[in-house]
């Protein structure tokens, strides 16, 4: 499902992921993701001829050209789409209801970007657009199903503002989903979606009294970071407290860091809250979820993007309509 909306959003066209497991574009996202973890884990990899002899580098190189492939042709069909508009249709179009990739294409036009650059940025929030929301959205809804008393009132804050309806959600509608708010950020606290990231020392730095050289790179994981006894009470357990006003004023402003920090951060983060709580407060109007698996039977897996080492076996039931 995210791999379709994040489709739709960037690039205005659809995989159909949810029906169609088999698309050479899902498969190839999929596998590429596993070999570039075993790249990352795997040091000897990084040597050519055994990257090669290994099998790893033909597949990736393959899989990473079905992707580009896919994205490319997307590009070309939308600019000649693009280029056979008249002016004047162009310009009552509205920019709010615009794929990301027609934005890119206007910039093309006015020859500030090329198809490369173009392939490059769509790539990225292809890559960094799906897997991060499901597996957020995955963690959120099995420790909601850990949490029934969490989840009554997750069920209490949609049904005050849909009343059973089954209408589209709105801007407004999101804005007022301040408690799956802090359940969401409660998920990402201990099962970040991007357990950690690198970042190059550009000077040397001192931090505490210990000195980080130009040149190393330090690795920030945030799945160790938010699970800090220094700044979370009972860290592995699942408390959306820990999102209170008060709480949060009281906490050093990177200790909880999911979506990275600083000038490289993540800029889907609103994109993403918005995705999730459309997604998951449609899911909370119909249906209740229990599990019979222990809350910490489930490990996250860090890789990429980090994996239940279970998946997701959760009990769905319909609820009672509101009434
Ligand atoms: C829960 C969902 C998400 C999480 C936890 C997340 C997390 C992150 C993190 C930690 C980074 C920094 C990675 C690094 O420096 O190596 C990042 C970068 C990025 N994210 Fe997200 N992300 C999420 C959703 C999204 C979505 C939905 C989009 C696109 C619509 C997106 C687009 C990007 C892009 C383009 C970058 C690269 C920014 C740059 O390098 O300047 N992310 N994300």
């Amino acid at each position: 499902m995210a791999l379709d909306i994040i489709c739709e959003t960037s690039m205005g066209t659809t995989v159909d992921a949810q029906h169609n497991h088999d698309h050479t574009y899902v498969r190839s996202v999929t596998r590429l993701n596993e070999v570039v973890f075993a790249w990352q884990r795997m040091p000897w990899l990084k040597i050519k001829p055994i990257w090669y002899l290994t099998g790893y580098g033909g597949e990736y190189d393959h899989h990473l050209k079905v992707v580009t492939d896919f994205t490319k042709s997307v590009i070309r069909e939308k600019w000649d789409e693009f280029q056979k508009f008249q002016v004047d249709q162009r310009e009552t179009k509205d920019k709010r209801s615009m794929a990301f990739l027609d934005l890119l294409l206007e910039l093309r036009q006015e020859g500030l970007l090329d198809e490369e650059d173009i392939r490059e940025e769509v790539d990225t929030f292809m890559f960094e657009g799906h897997d991060t929301t499901s597996a957020s959205m995955g963690w959120t809804l099995w420790s909601l199903a850990h949490y029934p008393e969490v989840q009554e009132k997750v069920i209490e804050e949609i049904d005050s503002i849909f009343q059973g309806s089954d209408r589209d959600c709105t801007n407004d509608d999101l804005k007022q989903m301040k408690y799956l708010e802090k359940c969401l950020k409660e998920s990402l606290r201990l099962f970040p979606s991007v357990p950690f990231f690198a970042r190059n020392v550009e000077k040397d730095t001192v931090i505490n009294g210990d000195l980080f050289p130009k040149g190393v790179r330090i690795v920030v994981v945030p799945l160790i970071l938010h699970r800090n006894p220094n700044w979370w009470e009972n860290p592995n357990e699942f408390n959306p407290e820990n999102f209170s006003e008060d709480k949060m004023g009281n906490r050093h402003a990177y200790a909880d860091v999911p979506f990275s920090a600083g000038p490289r951060n993540c800029i889907g983060q609103k994109f993403a809250m918005m995705e999730e709580k459309t997604v998951i407060s449609w899911f909370f109007r119909k249906y209740r979820l229990r599990s019979n698996i222990p809350f910490e039977a489930n490990h996250a897996q860090p890789e990429i993007i980090l994996k239940p080492s279970i998946g997701f076996p959760l009990i769905v039931e319909h609820r009672q309509p509101y009434a």
